[in-house]
């Protein structure tokens, strides 16, 4: 066979090889794309039964093909996307994450229906209870089902109004740190507006420079506010009077917890997941298995005849947990259950500490983050500020008076009834909490078929509920996009009534916030005993300055806010 005519069969045969190959690539495609495609009408159907309503009704802004509405969503203000969409396209729309729809819902039926459903009908997005798992802290946020329900049977009496009332002296022990913090802040704000605007002593010359204005010498600087919502935290969960179990530096290793879990919940691919652990995922890694045998050792230690004959000290979240975990032990051994059920039911050490991580992060920006709305809206509204330093003037004296006074002293202005002691003070934090709440958006999926606000949506729907876009739209006081504490107290009952049901500031339904209670006390002794010290103001910046916004992709922390606190005592 001549050379050219190998060449030719070899070609001949190629041909055929790739035309084969061709037509097996051509193959699996076509399959593939059906089966992509059936997987994806069956996942995402929209279709609804006769007589209703369903996704595919909604209207949507439009988007791009295959990649949807990506493009028109920014990372750090989705919320404030989502519910500029919301104003426009009505109570009910869908959006699409890429190929992906998602149902946005905002009207205050809808609100009240989805976090009603929840947990057995709805369940939160499903990263959120893999995410808990894989970090190896479940706990009450990112449980479903029944084991959140024991959860919550569990953690919730430990946070009751009773309880936390016993916490006011651990409270007004940290207020004591955040205001010494704020009196810090308060003469570097001074110093720095003073070399902005110089008191101008004489005008020599028409070109005379006056003012000093530099971005680059403003600092955001929350740290005073994430101090006194972690120590109040901690000491609450498990560390009041029993420091002494804990590596010296686990409070502070704690705080990476929170970063690291953010950062994870970020991650478009979990490398740590696949062994791929940097320093920080080290240093948690070591945090959580530390913390872990702390506990074991406070658990090993503990009698509890001691905390029973301390009743009416309070008990850290620890202490209760336990004994809540003794009693149900006990309860299992006597009933007639079978060994798996009784089994399920044991509390284990993981879910223990599980659940005071949880409360520690779920408690800790929340608190710390609210306290620098309320700041920020108390700078903007002075009429709103001198209402609140006249209340706290009328119970604490003179503000040069609380300016010097110890915890203890503070502790025993306050009663049971912090709330009716302090209406004006509840009544801003109602009003921040209405206007810029932490948790403004919630998301969900749906466990089965369910009619929601008259439209039907299957299984498996993923959506997102706009609390504070429901909560404006049903406003029944005038003025709702106004920062106005008296519509909390100067409303007819039907009016407070609405305002109270659409209070979602700590979520709603069976998995509202348990640590409410909690918060809103080191919220009133915050803002009474330090806060109204002080004539909060912002900053002056020229027009060209950014101006305060929400960039926070979860929660509505501002930015750019810069606040004077200049002392009134
Ligand atoms: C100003 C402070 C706080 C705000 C604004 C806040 C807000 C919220 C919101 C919006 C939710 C979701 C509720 C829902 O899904 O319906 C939530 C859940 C939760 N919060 Fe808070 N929270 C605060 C403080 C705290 C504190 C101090 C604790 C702990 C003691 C805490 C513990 C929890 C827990 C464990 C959950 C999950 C409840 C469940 O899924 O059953 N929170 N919080």
């Amino acid at each position: 066979m001549s050379l050219m005519q190998h060449a030719a069969d070899m070609w001949q045969s190629a041909s055929q090889l790739t035309t084969k190959n061709n037509a097996i690539i051509a193959g699996v495609s076509v399959v593939s794309i059906s089966v992509a495609v059936r997987w994806y009408r069956r996942r995402y159907n929209d279709s609804a039964p006769p007589g209703y309503k369903g996704r595919k009704d909604l209207p949507y802004p439009p988007g791009l093909p295959v990649l949807g509405n990506v493009f028109q969503l920014s990372i750090s203000k989705v919320i404030g996307n989502l519910e500029n969409w919301a104003w426009e396209y009505g109570t009910a729309y869908k959006t699409y994450a890429g190929p992906f729809p998602i149902v946005v819902l905002s009207s205050t039926t809808a609100i009240d229906e989805v976090l009603k459903e929840r947990p057995y009908n709805i369940r939160r997005s499903a990263n959120v209870e893999k995410l808990f798992e894989d970090c190896n802290i479940p706990g009450l946020f990112s449980m479903e089902g029944e084991r959140w329900r024991h959860s919550r049977n569990w953690m919730a009496p430990q946070l009751t109004q009773a309880k936390t009332n016993k916490a006011g002296p651990v409270m007004t022990k940290h207020v004591v740190s955040l205001r010494s913090a704020l009196q810090e802040i308060s003469k570097k704000m001074e110093e720095i507006n003073e070399k902005f605007y110089p008191s101008i002593t004489s005008l020599e010359s028409s070109h005379q420079t006056n003012v000093f204005y530099n971005p680059k010498d403003l600092k955001i600087d929350i740290t005073p506010f994430r101090e006194y919502a972690f120590s109040v935290m901690i000491d609450f969960a498990f560390a009041h009077e029993n420091n002494t179990h804990f590596s010296p530096t686990l409070f502070q290793d704690l705080k990476i917890v929170f970063d690291v879990i953010r950062r994870r919940a970020l991650y478009p691919i979990p490398l740590y997941k696949y062994g791929i652990r940097d320093a920080m995922d080290k240093k948690f890694d070591r945090t959580i298995a530390d913390l872990k045998s702390s506990i074991k050792r406070i658990i090993e230690d503990y009698t509890p005849e001691n905390f029973k004959q301390n009743e009416d000290k309070m008990s850290t979240m620890l202490e209760s947990l336990y004994i809540a975990a003794q009693e149900e032990e006990e309860q299992n051994e006597k009933s007639n259950m079978n060994t798996a059920t009784k089994a399920a039911k044991r509390v284990t050490i993981d879910d223990i500490v599980g659940n005071l991580i949880t409360a520690i992060v779920a408690g800790y920006d929340t608190t710390s983050n609210t306290l620098h709305n309320i700041a920020y809206m108390l700078a903007c509204n002075p009429e709103a500020q001198k209402k609140l330093q006249e209340e706290a003037d009328s119970i604490f004296g003179p503000p040069e008076k609380r300016a010097n006074m110890s915890a203890e002293e503070l502790s025993a202005v306050f009663n049971d009834d912090y709330i009716k002691q302090f209406p004006y003070a509840n009544a801003v934090i109602q009003e921040t909490n209405r206007l810029l709440p932490i948790g403004s958006m919630m998301d969900g999926q749906l466990t089965k078929d369910l009619v929601i606000d008259g439209h039907y949506y299957r299984k498996k729907t993923v959506f997102l509920a706009l609390t504070r876009v429901a909560a404006l739209r049903s406003c029944p006081t005038p003025h709702p996009f106004r920062f106005r504490p008296e519509r909390w107290i100067e409303c007819t009952p039907e009016e407070r009534r609405i305002h109270d049901k659409t209070a979602w500031g700590f979520g709603g339904g069976p998995r509202m916030c348990p640590g409410r209670h909690l918060a809103t006390m080191e919220l009133v002794i915050a803002v009474v005993s330090v806060f109204t010290l002080f004539d909060i103001k912002q900053i002056e910046k020229p027009g060209s300055a950014p101006h305060a916004v929400e960039s926070n992709p979860s929660s509505s922390l501002l930015d750019n806010v810069h606040l004077r606190y200049i002392p009134r005592y």
